[in-house]
C-alpha cells in the first residue's frame, strides 16, 4: 500500500497560497486580537488568524462550518497557519478558538473515514498524526478558548494545548467519545488524555466515551478554567500573560521534556500506526458502524 504523501506535498496540492481574510472580512483591516490597530488578519478559507504581533500572539479561529469537522483540507490549513506563526519571531503564543457558533469541533471528519480507499485513509491519518505532533510539540504557548461542543479529534486538539479555557454552557461537553461510534481512540489519543487527567479518569472516560460538561471537565482536569461564555477569549488572553512572562527557552525546553516521550511513541511507530488505522477503518463492521452513526446524526434533525 502506498503510504500517504507528506503533509508538505499535501499542502502544495490542496492549498491556495495565503489569502487575506476570505469571506465576510475580506480586504478589511480588522482590529488585531489584542486590540492593536492596523494589523491585518490573514488566513486561509477555513482558518482565520488575527495577529497581534505587538502583544506576541495571534488568535487562530477555526471556521469550517457547520461543525469544524477536521477534514483533510482543514487539517492542512491548520498546519499551515501554525507553521506560519511558528516561523515568525514576532509570535510566542496562539489562542485557538472557533468561529462556528456553539461548536468548537465535531472531531475528525467522518466523511474522510467512510467509503474511501486505503490510500485516502493513509493520507488522512498521516495528516491527523501531523496535526497532533505539531500542536503537541509546538514551541509556542498554545491556549484553547473552547467556545462550543468538542468531540473526539477536536478534544484531542484542545488536549494538545498548554492550557484550556471552556465556556460555561451545559451544552458544551467535551471528551474522547470514540467508543460511542464503535471505534477506538488510538494509543496517542489515550496517552494525551492520560497525561491530562490521569490514568483512572482516562480509563473510565475512554471506555464509556464520556463527554464532560463544563463543571465535570473542570473537576477531572480536562480543562483548566470555566468562565462565562462571553469571557472565554478574554480569560485566555489574561492567562497568556503568565505564560509569556516566563523566559521562552526555559519554558520551551520544559514543555519538550514533559511531552517528547509521548510524541516519540508515535514517531517511532508512525507507519505502523497508519497501517493499523487503515486496516481497522477498512473493516466492513467499522464502516457499517460509521454509516449508522452518520445516519443517526442526520435523523436527529427530522
Ligand atoms: C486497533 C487499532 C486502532 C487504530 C485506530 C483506529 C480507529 C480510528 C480512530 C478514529 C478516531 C476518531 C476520532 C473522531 O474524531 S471521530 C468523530 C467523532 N465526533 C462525533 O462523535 C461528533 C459528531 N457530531 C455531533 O455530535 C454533532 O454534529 C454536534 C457536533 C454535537 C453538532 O450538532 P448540531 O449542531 O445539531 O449539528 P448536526 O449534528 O446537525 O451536524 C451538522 C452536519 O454536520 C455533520 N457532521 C457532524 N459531525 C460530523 C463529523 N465528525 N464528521 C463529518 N460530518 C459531521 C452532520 O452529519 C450534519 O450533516 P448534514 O447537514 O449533511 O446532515
Amino acid at each position: 500500500m502506498a503510504l500517504a504523501v507528506g503533509i508538505r506535498g499535501l499542502t502544495r496540492s490542496l492549498l491556495r497560497p495565503w489569502v487575506r481574510v476570505p469571506g465576510p472580512a475580506r480586504g478589511r483591516t480588522e482590529p488585531a486580537a489584542g486590540g492593536g490597530d492596523g494589523v491585518r488578519c490573514f488566513g486561509s478559507p477555513r482558518v482565520l488568524v488575527e495577529p497581534d504581533p505587538a502583544a506576541g500572539f495571534a488568535v487562530m479561529k477555526m471556521r469550517n462550518p457547520p461543525v469544524n469537522s477536521l477534514s483533510l483540507e482543514f487539517l492542512t490549513e491548520l498546519l499551515i497557519s501554525l507553521e506560519k506563526l511558528e516561523s515568525d519571531k514576532a509570535f510566542h503564543a496562539i489562542i485557538l478558538t472557533s468561529d462556528c457558533p456553539g461548536i468548537f469541533s465535531a472531531g475528525l471528519d467522518l466523511m474522510e473515514m467512510c467509503g474511501r480507499d486505503p490510500t485516502h485513509y493513509a493520507e488522512y491519518w498521516k495528516a491527523v498524526q501531523e496535526l497532533w505532533l505539531r500542536f503537541y510539540l509546538s514551541h509556542l504557548v498554545v491556549i484553547s478558548a473552547i467556545n462550543g461542543v468538542n468531540a473526539a479529534g477536536g478534544c484531542l486538539l484542545a488536549l494538545s494545548c498548554d492550557y484550556r479555557v471552556l465556556a460555561d454552557n451545559p451544552k458544551y461537553a467535551m471528551g474522547l467519545n470514540e467508543t460511542l461510534l464503535g471505534i477506538i481512540a488510538p494509543f496517542w489519543f489515550k496517552d494525551t488524555l492520560v497525561n491530562t487527567v490521569g490514568h483512572r479518569t482516562a480509563e473510565r472516560a475512554l471506555q464509556l466515551g464520556l463527554l464532560f460538561p463544563p463543571a465535570e471537565a473542570l473537576q477531572v482536569g480536562m480543562v483548566d478554567k470555566v468562565v462565562p461564555e462571553d469571557q472565554v477569549l478574554s480569560a485566555a488572553r489574561s492567562e497568556l500573560a503568565q505564560w509569556l512572562a516566563i523566559p521562552g527557552h526555559a519554558r520551551q525546553l520544559t514543555k519538550s521534556l514533559m511531552r517528547k516521550p509521548t510524541a516519540d511513541r508515535l514517531l517511532k511507530e508512525r507507519d505502523a500506526d497508519i497501517q493499523n488505522f487503515v486496516r481497522f477503518i477498512s473493516r466492513d463492521a467499522i464502516q457499517k458502524a460509521l454509516r449508522v452513526y452518520l445516519e443517526k446524526l442526520k435523523q436527529k434533525k427530522t
